[in-house]
């Protein structure tokens, strides 16, 4: 269970301080698939990024499995990152290494090393290239896959070491519809088959509804709804959420 609690985040800026999440409350169960959806700039980035502390909150606390995360620094903190692994819209592998050095990689660091030996490494690699459906691509180049492949490649890499948690941020945006649908399943399957819980950043309402157990919807830094997509979807409250849907139902 993930807990956040009165969850701030105020930056700097030339203009003054700008409150990008403001006074946030929110429970991720452990095996939700939990999508966090809103407009641009509502604040969905920063606030899973509070989660494995990329971003230290302002004010609020982060509680994980029990364990207030908030203050940790060093070891500590490592360890916590390497239970939550993360995956973004532009897939940030490593061109130069191949689809199975990209998925070792892990296995290198000092920070996440120990979840995984090097001798093993390779070895569990491929298993979970062969999860992701890639198979027989291990020597192949980032360049040379499609964005659907590359992002499986970052999808294997991330469960390298055993997380309990997988962050998607924007995960299928850069994807067309089939390749998202695809990807959505195989994050379905490693929710059902490995237990891992999954935090879905999305501005799309259609990624949400095919995917999400629970739901949060974000605006200029609040969560203005939540519910279970089935409540969220059947019967939206708040003014943002009518807005996508009715966006999303006049694109189709
Ligand atoms: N380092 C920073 N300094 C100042 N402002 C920031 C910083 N990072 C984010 N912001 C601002 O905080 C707000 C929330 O940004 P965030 O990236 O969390 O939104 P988002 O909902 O994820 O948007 P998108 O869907 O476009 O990624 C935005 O207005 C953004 O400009």
């Amino acid at each position: 269970m993930i807990e956040l609690t009165n969850i701030s985040k105020v930056y700097d800026t030339p203009a003054g301080p700008f409150h990008a999440i403001d006074d946030v409350t929110l429970s991720i169960g452990s095996g939700d698939i939990f999508g966090i959806i809103g407009e641009s700039g509502a604040g969905k980035s920063t606030l899973v990024r509070c989660i494995n502390l990329l971003e230290q909150p302002t004010s609020g606390s982060v509680v994980i499995d029990g364990h207030d995360v908030t203050s940790l620094r060093g070891r500590d903190l490592r360890e916590l990152r390497a239970d939550i692994g993360m995956i973004f819209q532009r897939f940030s592998l490593f061109e130069q290494r191949t689809v199975l050095d990209n998925v070792i990689f892990p296995a290198t660091l000092a920070s996440t090393g120990k979840r995984v030996s090097r001798a093993e490494a390779p070895e569990r690699a491929r298993k979970l290239l062969a999860l992701v459906g890639l198979e027989g691509k291990e020597g192949s180049y980032p360049s040379q896959l499609s964005g659907g492949q590359q992002q499986r490649v970052a999808i294997a890499r991330a469960l390298m070491t055993s997380p309990k948690t997988l962050l998607c941020d924007e995960a299928t945006s850069a994807l067309d519809t089939l390749t998202t649908s695809q990807v959505l399943d195989l994050l379905g399957r490693i929710n059902r088959e490995l237990g891992v819980t999954i935090v879905l950043i999305t501005h799309s309402l259609a990624v949400a509804r095919r995917i999400c157990n629970h739901v949060v919807v974000m605006d200029h830094g609040h969560v203005v709804e939540q519910g279970t997509a089935e409540e969220i979807f059947s019967n939206p409250q708040a003014d943002v959420t009518r807005a996508l849907l009715q966006f999303e139902g006049e694109g189709r």
